[in-house]
């Protein structure tokens, strides 16, 4: 029995489609303008298009010394100007050169530039060109990068450093975006409690709290810091109905078959449960529902499971809602460094690191075991019903991918 057979276990592909397809029908179409030193990690609203050409005159690539190649006859040339970036040069003297530095506007009349380390200045002040040289050679022209009109970004980038310096380079200083996607994050379970307190029997720290609300910081969303919740079907009722004008319910804990997992049961009264188990390990009892017609994406309570479900289906899930075209992590493909003789029914997300070009697990893969991910570099992907000898390969999703 595969675990495409197995019944209740919902394939990776399957889980993922489906949330894609319910986030495709709840865009957040509210678009803002924001200045760049505050569009890091936002999402482009509408197409990016270039007002001006890049670069917008044509300039020199090299310090040295511009000149008319055409109009050369091979004998040392008058230096007639000197052309600094951000000057405004003469049209070129016929017969001269000009000494030009780098990014400096060409003056019209030129159309070669030779760099400084090939030119000898002769006695009478003259430069002397020692090579061959070629037209146009270390000339940046006049919109070689970008032509006035052309798009360079479309909507649904996600903005990062390159694409803010991309709109800066062309002089925009404001860019349309979606307004950001407001998550309420809840942590249940009558066990947590927060750092800085004392632990009492039975009770353990709520991590997954502090890593879902700097993870989502990171992704631009609007935060709401919902607390700890009980386990009680009246209280978690009662939270996720006052939780105010959210566009997602993340929760946490309370979803697998417990007696005292809530979440789903609340769902479930609520006639909105829609998922799911699914076939991957860690990361079974994900859920997705609504509430009060908002969608609730309850992640399982272990932290490995929380950050591997949170990573792999809620985080494309939430870039979608932005308008976010490929939102699934690409990994790579890399040489297992162990062996997998026992194949699973579910598709096993491994923290592991490389080691000698290897991918290596970290020892203790249970999901509860949080410092497998900060000792990891990324997530090995092992598939369902699959065996591994060293050296063969699996795909391997770096965790900078993913984390923000
Ligand atoms: N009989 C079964 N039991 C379990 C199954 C199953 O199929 N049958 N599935 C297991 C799997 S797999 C997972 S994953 C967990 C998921 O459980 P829940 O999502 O209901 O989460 P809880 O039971 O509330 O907690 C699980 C675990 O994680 C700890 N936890 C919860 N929240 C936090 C937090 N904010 N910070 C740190 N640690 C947290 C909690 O104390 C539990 O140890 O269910 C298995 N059981
Ligand atoms: O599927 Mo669970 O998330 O392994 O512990
Ligand atoms: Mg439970």
């Amino acid at each position: 029995m595969s675990a495409c057979d197995r019944p209740g276990l919902l394939p990776m592909e399957a889980a993922l489609e489906r949330l894609l397809a319910l986030a495709d029908a709840a865009p957040v179409e509210q678009i803002e303008s924001v200045a760049l030193v505050e569009a890091d990690g936002r999402v482009l609203a509408e197409p990016l298009v270039a007002a001006l050409d890049l670069p917008p005159w044509a300039n020199s690539a090299m310090d040295g010394y511009a000149l008319c190649l055409a109009d050369w006859n091979g004998q040392a040339l008058p230096v007639s100007q000197r052309i600094q970036a951000g000057s405004a040069p003469e049209p070129l003297q016929p017969g001269s050169c000009a000494r030009i530095f780098t990014g400096a506007p060409l003056p019209h009349g030129a159309d070669t530039v030779e760099m400084q380390e090939n030119v000898d200045l002769d006695d009478a002040g003259r430069a002397v060109f020692r090579e061959t040289l070629r037209v146009g050679q270390n000339v940046r022209a006049q919109g070689q990068e970008t032509r006035r009109g052309e798009c360079v970004l479309p909507a649904g980038t996600r903005l990062g450093p390159v694409e803010l310096g991309l709109a800066a380079s062309l002089g925009v200083a404001q860019l349309p975006v979606r307004r950001r996607l407001r998550v309420a994050v809840l942590s249940t379970g009558d066990e947590l409690v927060e750092p800085g307190q004392a632990l009492g029997p039975g009770q353990i720290y709520n991590s997954n709290r502090r890593l879902l609300i700097a993870w989502l910081q990171r992704l631009g969303c609007a935060v709401t810091d919902a607390g700890i919740l009980p386990d009680d079907l009246p209280r978690t009722r009662a939270a996720l109905g006052a939780l105010g004008e959210v566009d997602l319910i993340l929760s946490t804990g309370g979803v697998s078959v417990g007696e005292a997992d809530f979440l789903g049961l609340a769902l479930r009264e609520a006639g909105e449960l829609a998922l799911w188990k699914l076939a991957i390990k860690p990361g079974k009892p994900l859920t997705f529902g609504h509430y009060q017609g908002v969608p609730v994406i309850g992640l399982p309570g272990n932290p490995a499971s929380t950050l591997v479900t949170f990573g792999l289906l809620a985080r494309p899930y939430m870039l979608r809602r932005l308008g976010v075209q490929r939102v699934e992590p690409l990994g790579f493909p890399l040489p297992a460094g162990f062996t997998w003789s026992k194949p699973g029914m579910r598709r096993e997300y491994l923290r592991a690191r490389l080691e000698h070009g290897r991918v290596v697990p970290y020892a203790n893969q249970s999901s509860g075991v949080l410092r497998s991910a900060a000792w990891a570099e990324g997530l090995a992907e092992v598939m369902e019903g699959s065996t591994l000898a060293e050296g063969d390969m699996l795909r391997f999703i770096p965790l900078s991918e993913i984390l923000g």
